[in-house]
């Protein structure tokens, strides 16, 4: 079992993989970061030839299968929702923080919450809209007006929620207020 789970939510170019790479840098081998798009990526790279580096950066070459990933990520959660979550943990450490960097749908929440109830601490992750489109967002219907993007709007359970938009404070003043979140003894 880890020690403890902290779930980061938020829309795409909020700043999730950001966040999360520091939090892991000053965590160092004490976390592992946990990615539910990961086994998608990796299926998607080997059927389709694809590189999986790039479709596991922010680069713009996911965006060119994201709609795609998306549609046949679906399909697969409709007959089992917990299929990706389960596969992304599979291999994960036990005995240290999980950092699951992308929960997108309350099928998400309810799978970890089945499963790790108690150690789960969920954080959501805001950018205002001009921020996000500074780091390269540009709306798509399909994308970013479905559950890929939208289910955890109206989610309003959050242990802890950061602004990484223009008024976000300091990095070491977010990464705080993520490790005040961490009781256990690490
Ligand atoms: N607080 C920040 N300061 C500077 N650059 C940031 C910040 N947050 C995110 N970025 C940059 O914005 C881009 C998108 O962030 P990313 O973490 O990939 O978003 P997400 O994982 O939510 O889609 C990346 O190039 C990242 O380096
Ligand atoms: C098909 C996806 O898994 C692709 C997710 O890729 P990323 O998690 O890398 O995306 P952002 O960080 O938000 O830019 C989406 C899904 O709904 O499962």
């Amino acid at each position: 079992m880890p020690k403890i789970i902290l779930l980061f939510s938020g829309k795409r170019k909020s700043g999730k993989d950001f966040l999360t790479d520091h939090l892991q840098k000053v965590l160092n081998d004490k976390c592992e970061i946990i990615k539910i798009s990961h086994p998608i990526k990796s299926y998607w790279a080997k059927e389709n030839n694809l590189n999986l580096d790039e479709l596991l950066s922010a680069s713009k070459y996911k965006e060119q299968y994201r709609l795609d990933m998306l549609k046949w990520s679906d399909e697969m959660r409709g007959k089992d929702y917990g299929c990706f979550c389960r596969a992304a943990c599979q291999n994960a450490a036990d005995n240290t923080v999980w950092i699951v960097s992308d929960i997108r749908r309350k099928t998400d929440m309810k799978w970890f919450k089945e499963n790790y109830g108690p150690l789960l601490k969920t954080i959501r992750i805001t950018a205002d809209e001009e921020t996000r489109k500074e780091r390269g967002f540009d709306f798509q219907a399909g994308i970013d007006d479905v559950a890929s993007e939208c289910d955890l709007d109206d989610y309003t359970d959050w242990d802890l929620v950061i602004d990484n938009g223009r008024n976000r404070q300091k990095l070491e003043d977010q990464i705080d207020s993520i490790l005040a979140l961490l009781t256990y003894g690490i």
